[in-house]
């Protein structure tokens, strides 16, 4: 059966990368989708923008959306603290099959959870299902065209409280207008943009923060 990008990419993982180094997994799929194949991760550059963010957060519960191979679940979660988590919603099977994977090799699969589904199925079950009560730091990465509807709809399920941090991937480019304009003038969040640059490429890409009021 022939590979898919994302089987590669695990298999260049697997034979090149050191088992339970999370940062040695994070260089060799950055260096695979820089060298050989393009793959949509948060990538080095706004990585390095994530990891700080996160280091001044200090997080205890992350919720990420969209985990495509896990790398930003790896990225994440290297940097916390014992007993912190990360819940990372993907609603493509394959690719959440590769990321427990890629994940369970950097030695994070219990800092990780990955849930399978759609955000707007699995925002509302959070408390409840996940016994979560509010979230410090959320990572959007999904469907461009739903960061504005889901970060409504973690205010919605009370998923916010005071001070929690919304990081938005992608707000240049493939672009999310409609989520900017409503977290920079809804008068509920104090935004901050990241320029940076497209995941291995040249073109400009930003993150964006957003830290709820309550
Ligand atoms: O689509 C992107 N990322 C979302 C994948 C969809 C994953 C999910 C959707 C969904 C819905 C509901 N519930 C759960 C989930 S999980 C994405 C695309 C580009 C890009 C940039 C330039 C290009 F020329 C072409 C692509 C770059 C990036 O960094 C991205 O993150
Ligand atoms: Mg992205």
């Amino acid at each position: 059966m022939s590979q898919t990008k994302e089987q590669r990419i695990l298999d260049f993982v697997l034979q090149n990368a050191t088992c339970g180094d999370p940062q040695s997994v994070l260089d060799n799929i950055d260096k695979y989708c820089r060298l050989k194949e393009w793959a949509m991760n948060v990538g080095d550059q706004k990585g390095l923008i994530l990891d700080n963010i996160v280091k001044e957060t200090d997080p205890s519960v992350v919720l990420e959306l969209g985990t495509y191979c896990g790398y930003s679940s790896v990225r994440i979660s290297r940097l916390l603290k014992p007993g912190a988590r990360v819940f990372t919603v993907e609603m493509n099977s394959d690719y959440a099959a590769i990321a427990k994977k890629i994940i369970e090799f950097a030695g994070l699969k219990d800092k990780v959870q990955i849930l399978e589904g759609s955000t707007s199925d699995i925002i509302p079950q959070l408390k409840k299902k996940f016994e979560v009560n509010t979230l410090d730091l959320v990572f959007v990465d999904h469907w461009k065209d739903k960061y504005k509807q889901d970060t409504q709809l973690l205010e919605k399920c009370s998923l916010l409280k005071r001070g929690s941090v919304v990081v938005a991937d992608n707000v240049i480019v493939p672009g999310a207008p409609d989520f900017l304009e409503y977290v920079r003038t809804c008068g509920r969040y104090d935004c901050t943009n990241f320029p940076s640059f497209l995941e291995y490429m040249n073109e400009k890409d930003a993150l964006e923060r957003a830290i709820f009021r309550g």
